[in-house]
């Protein structure tokens, strides 16, 4: 099943005093695809996976564009319509296991919950499955630990106790927002494999949410690079890397953690990113730019540069930019 995203905008408020804080973001993650979205922090990834499933906070709405699942549209959809395509078609990973387990029920009884809910099954059956489940994610004694409470597994695991709850019902989306910046680096890679084997097994397209480059570098196939609310470069990682277009792009790479232990220093980028109420005219980035000019003055447009890569640099064409190897 294929997810499009086209056009999507998000503001915080209404009327004169609706603050953007997301702006015309498309792209298209198809079965069986990971799409890294990758940016500094506040740059607007939540909200655009928020949106996805109908999470938005209070205050935050979509005021354009749209999200597509198969051929069914999700924007604009009621609480209940959403609340049953959650969890079933598209569900999500978050930073903080706790923000999905409920602390007074055990581990195991909250996946069944999921399992009865959507797929209807029976008590002894969704039983069975959760336990299947918490072995499949890694839960070593999973029949033991079902019935315990999530206070008593450690970080690792609750976070692999929130993906068994996630893939419970083998959904075509799963989107995971940062799903290892709380853990210690170790356990990221645990975590990070397990996810990639979860989608590969059952299928799922992946969107992972992260300002880390080099977790999108070892589980995404594309990538797409957010800065002040707007989609800057989306290419295959591979390509990006190596070839960055966009001067945002490079700076993330130059500065990539990676790159100043193997000597290279990260460049320096004047500035700060905008915040959401006082974007500058033209291009967002224009004021941090090493390259920007005077045609930079007006807001790039999203241009196709081939088949797999989009920029949105009006001086992309003038620019050799360096970049990494994956
Ligand atoms: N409830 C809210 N109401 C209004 N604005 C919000 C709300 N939550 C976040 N924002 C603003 O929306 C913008 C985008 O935030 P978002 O959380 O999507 O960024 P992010 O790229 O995911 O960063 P981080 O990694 O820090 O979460 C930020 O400027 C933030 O201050």
């Amino acid at each position: 099943m294929t997810l499009r995203v086209s056009g999507l905008s998000i503001s915080a408020g209404v009327g004169d005093r609706a603050v953007p804080l997301v702006r015309d973001v498309s792209f298209t993650l198809g079965p069986g695809q990971a799409f890294g979205l990758v940016g500094e922090s506040g740059s607007g990834k939540s909200m655009t996976a928020l949106a996805l499933l109908g999470l938005l906070p209070r205050g935050v709405s979509v005021t354009a564009g749209s999200v597509k699942l198969g051929d069914t549209e999700l924007v604009g959809r009621d609480d209940r319509t959403l609340a049953d395509l959650r969890g079933r078609r598209i569900a999500m990973v978050f930073q903080d296991p706790m923000a999905c387990l409920n602390p007074a029920l055990p581990v195991g009884r909250q996946i069944s919950e999921v399992l009865t809910r959507h797929l209807g099954l029976g008590r002894s059956a969704a039983r069975r499955q959760s336990v299947d489940l918490l072995g499949a994610v890694g839960i070593e004694d999973p029949g033991r630990r079902a019935g315990e409470y999530p206070h008593t597994f450690s970080g690792g695991m609750r976070q692999r106790a929130m993906i068994a709850m996630a893939v419970a019902c083998e959904p075509d989306v799963l989107v995971a927002d940062e799903p290892t910046t709380a853990l210690d680096v170790t356990i990221q890679a645990q975590i990070l494999d397990l996810l990639v084997r979860m989608q590969d097994e059952l299928g799922m397209a992946m969107l992972l949410v992260t300002h880390d480059l080099g977790v999108v570098a070892g589980t995404c196939h594309r990538l797409a690079v957010m800065y002040a609310g707007t989609l800057m470069e989306e290419g295959r990682v591979g390509e990006v890397f190596e070839d960055p277009l966009h001067p945002y792009t490079a700076a993330l790479l130059a500065a990539a953690p990676e790159n100043a232990m193997r000597g290279r220093h990260p460049l320096a980028l004047p500035g700060t990113v905008p915040s959401p109420g006082a974007l500058p005219d033209g291009c967002a980035f224009g004021p941090r730019c090493p390259h920007a000019h005077q045609e930079c003055r007006t807001p790039p447009a999203d241009r196709r540069v081939t088949d797999s890569r989009r920029v949105r640099c009006a001086r992309h064409d003038a620019l050799t930019l360096e970049g990494v190897d994956r």
